[in-house]
């Protein structure tokens, strides 16, 4: 890229005051901003300090109070840079300052009002106006529109586009290479391109403002332009900026989203304020990494732009330490250096490549039209309108009804002999004829795309509104003279004044002195008050950002509360090991496929099946569909799923049977059940000796069924019963085998560590005493039951054992 006027220019700062609002006439704040526009002087008052010394001064390239018009503002500061924009510069334009103080009113303006609109709709009549006026020239003008919302990008144009916006360092600057821009071809256009992004724009309502704007938005505006004829294009480009404003949570009241927005944006105003602290105090190292509004900036602050920093404040003393901050920031802004270059022959402009593919495609015209006359018979080849229309533009010479006349003629001319040419000729000079017919169609909408300039010239300025618009330049540019050079007089009359004096008596020379010591002692205070001031912001920031900070971590917690006792723990532990944390774009990212987490939610949506396609089909399923073997069934068959009745499933388990149990244990189970006796629980000897006579009857019918082997529940340990002991107890008649029944041995420690019934013989009886305990009352009984240990029912050695009136349990 070919670069010119690589000269120095620093950032111009311009502060505008608001007029007091509604609340703060109401709540009788007072006035604590004073306005010098003939001076470029603001000056605060500390209402807090009872000294009128301790009001603060500073100096700007401009400044405007509350009566300030915005076609002033406009002329004075906005139109020059806009006119270097149109020959090829960088220009910047953005608005920093506390919420509420008019940034959005300054660049935007009021919608539909001539006298109130902003900077952004001001700019597209200076662009459009150039345009109109410029002889022999080719334009191209591109808009795009997108916001900086919680530290992501968001195309305003396309709202709802999923894929992620992210910026790129190229040789021209920082780009967004995915974002949408639109070409414009008049005021218009470009309004309603800004009035679409405008309200798809994040607003919300705070303390501070009913309208506050949430994110920061950019409206970049692009401008190639090119000699008619000539291959040097020039690019410029206007970057339009209306920041979020910085607040305190105790003023605006942000609770929640508000709350998380508001960290979100005073994170970003103050790496914004790192960057310019940076680059004024000229460091090594600007953190324009630091947030995504810096790294936007970065050719604005410092790099190749002329960039107009309008800082916005309000007059109340309510405000008196944010407007304190702002005019602290802009004062070290002024000493920021550009360094501003023409963009002469980029490389990549879409005006070149628009004029290179009009040049070939005019080319593949003729040559087409040269072939078609070259076909025999054929009188004449329709030429395309569009160039003929081109030719008029360019040739200024045919009039409105010469053109008018064209087509009859055209039409004329046109009629072919086809009766003389052979079908195959014909076929084939038809198909020519589309295609040029194409071509030329594409050649019509490409030179659509290019905005030809000097076209409206009468309808929209007259000679005396240019005459106008030049004299109004050059007041702007008389004060701004004026300005400056009050501002140099200012600063020189201090030194030069002991140099001026004469002095006549010592006493004279004295005098002098003591009021110099005054001034500088009044200065030494200037700057420690200053010192104090700035360590009272440092405090109060401090405090804004730990209860920032104790709010988000409140919502952590409860997000975290969530997290344990409603995700289930695998899922959480997936999420844990797989979620990994990018420090450099601060953003979460699942392992496995570097898809975002909670951050753009969007982006996690599952794949959706495309209706209008029918599923893909292997190989194997197209063959099986041709032979169409029986056994395939509707397997591979792609219709309508919903006509076919559903293929059931070979089934793989089976009925539920009760478990077999053997005829022995079955004969102890029915014996055990039989309900002819009931126990009485009080009569304990009767119970025993009857509870012994029932054993032995079902142990010698067992017996002689089985055919001999051991006693039920001979168990061969003596004192051990639960669960350990239960199994293998059993020999012979009672398999052990039974333990599927019963809970086990724990039931027989009720023998006391006398012995106890084996294995399932044991669990059966238990399963019958607990509920037959439960339902006669446990008064007199030791507690059983599967879960009673053997210590607390285990009788004494020597009394005689007692047992609950239940059936089925057997004493030993
Ligand atoms: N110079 C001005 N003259 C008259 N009214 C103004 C001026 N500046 C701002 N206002 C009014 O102040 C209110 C707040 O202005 P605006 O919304 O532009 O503030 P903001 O700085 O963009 O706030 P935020 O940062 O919250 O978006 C609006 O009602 C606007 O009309």
């Amino acid at each position: 890229m070919k670069q010119q006027g690589a000269k120095n220019e620093c950032v111009q700062v311009v502060v505008r005051c608001r007029p007091l609002n509604n609340k703060e006439q109401t709540g009788n704040f007072q006035k604590v901003v004073d306005v010098f526009p003939s001076r470029g002087v603001i000056e605060i008052l500390n209402c807090n300090e009872s000294s009128r010394e301790n009001k603060k001064m500073f100096t700007y390239d401009a400044v405007y109070d509350k009566d300030s018009t915005q076609q002033q503002l406009y002329d004075e500061v906005i139109r020059p840079l806009v006119y270097s924009v149109l020959e090829g510069f960088n220009g910047c334009v953005f608005a920093y300052g506390q919420t509420g103080t008019g940034k959005t009113h300054t660049m935007e303006g009021i919608k539909n009002d001539v006298d109130q609109k902003g900077i952004i709709p001001r700019a597209f009549e200076q662009i459009w106006a150039h345009i109109n006026r410029s002889q022999n020239m080719n334009f191209l003008v591109a808009v795009s529109y997108l916001e900086i919302y919680m530290e992501e990008l968001r195309d305003l144009l396309k709202p709802n586009t999923t894929s992620v916006l992210e910026l790129r360092e190229r040789e021209g600057g920082i780009v967004v290479p995915n974002l949408h821009s639109v070409l414009c071809k008049s005021v218009e256009d470009m309004l309603n391109v800004m009035h679409m992004g405008n309200k798809n724009r994040t607003v919300g309502f705070t303390n501070m403002n009913a309208h506050s704007s949430r994110s920061h938005a950019i409206f970049l505006i692009k401008i190639e332009m090119c000699e008619v004829g000539a291959t040097l294009v020039k690019v410029g480009k206007l970057n339009l900026i209306d920041l979020a404003g910085s607040e305190r949570q105790s003023k605006s009241g942000a609770t929640a989203e508000r709350l998380k927005e508001a960290s979100k944006i005073n994170r970003a105003l103050s790496s914004l304020g790192n960057v310019i602290s940076a680059l004024a105090e000229k460091s090594p190292h600007v953190p324009y990494r630091d947030s995504k509004l810096t790294r936007l900036l970065q050719d604005s602050l410092g790099g190749n732009s002329k960039t107009i920093m309008i800082a916005n404040i309000g007059p109340s003393e309510f405000n008196y330490n944010e407007t304190l901050t702002t005019l602290r920031y802009a004062s070290r802004a002024k000493t920021i250096e550009n360094k501003p270059v023409m963009n002469e022959d980029p490389q990549d402009t879409k005006l070149r490549e628009y004029q290179e593919e009009i040049a070939r495609l005019r080319q593949l015209i003729t040559e087409r039209q040269m072939r078609e006359k070259s076909v025999p018979k054929v009188k004449k080849v329709k030429q395309p309108r569009v160039i003929k229309r081109e030719k008029s533009v360019d040739s200024d010479e045919k009039s409105d009804s010469e053109a008018e006349q064209e087509p009859e003629e055209d039409e004329k001319e046109n009629e072919l002999d086809f009766s003389e040419l052979d079908a195959k000729a014909q076929e084939a000079l038809l198909k020519e004829r589309e295609a040029t017919a194409s071509l030329a169609a594409k050649l019509g909408e490409l030179e659509n795309q290019l905005v030809k300039g000097g076209k409206n010239i009468l309808d929209t300025y007259s000679e005396r509104q240019m005459e106008l618009e030049k004299k109004m330049a050059e007041i702007a540019e008389r004060k701004k003279r004026e300005i400056e050079m009050q501002q140099q007089l200012e600063l020189h009359e201090e030194s030069t004044m002991e140099i001026r004096e004469t002095f006549t008596s010592l006493q004279q020379e004295v005098e002098l002195k003591t009021r110099k010591l005054k001034k500088c002692y009044a200065k030494c205070m200037a700057l420690k008050q200053e010192l104090s001031d700035t360590r009272d912001e440092h405090n109060r920031d401090r405090r804004e950002l730990e209860m920032t900070q104790n709010e988000l971590i409140k919502e952590l917690k409860r997000l975290l509360l969530i997290i344990d006792n409603f995700v289930p723990t695998e899922v959480k532990s997936r999420l844990y090991t797989q979620a990994k944390y990018d420090d450099e774009a601060e953003e979460w990212y699942l392992n496995s496929n570097m898809m975002l987490l909670s951050v753009h939610p969007q982006s996690v949506t599952r794949p959706v099946a495309d209706p209008n396609r029918r599923r893909p089909m292997s190989e194997y399923a197209l063959h099986m569909i041709k032979t169409n073997a029986p056994d395939a069934g509707y397997r591979y068959k792609g219709e309508n799923i919903m006509n076919y009745e559903l293929d059931m499933p070979l089934r793989t388990t089976y009925e539920y049977s009760n478990p077999k149990v053997s005829a022995s244990l079955q004969a102890v189970l029915a014996e055990a059940m039989q309900t002819e006796d009931d126990i009485d629980i009080t009569d304990q000897s009767n119970y025993a000796s009857m509870m012994k006579q029932r054993l032995d009857k079902i142990t010698r019918r067992s017996q002689n069924q089985d055919g001999g082997g051991g006693g039920v529940g001979q168990q061969s340990g003596s004192g051990s019963n639960g669960a350990g002991s239960s199994s293998g107890a059993s020999n012979g008649g009672i398999p052990s085998s039974s333990s599927g029944i019963g809970s086990g041995g724990s039931s027989s420690s009720i023998n006391g560590g006398t012995g106890s019934l084996g294995g399932g013989g044991g669990g059966i009886a238990n399963g019958r005493a607990r509920s037959s305990i439960y339902n006669r009352g446990m008064s007199a009984a030791p507690t059983f039951g599967a879960h009673s240990t053997a210590k607390k029912v285990a009788p004494p050695a020597s009394a005689a054992p007692t047992f609950p009136k239940a059936r089925g349990l057997i004493p030993k």
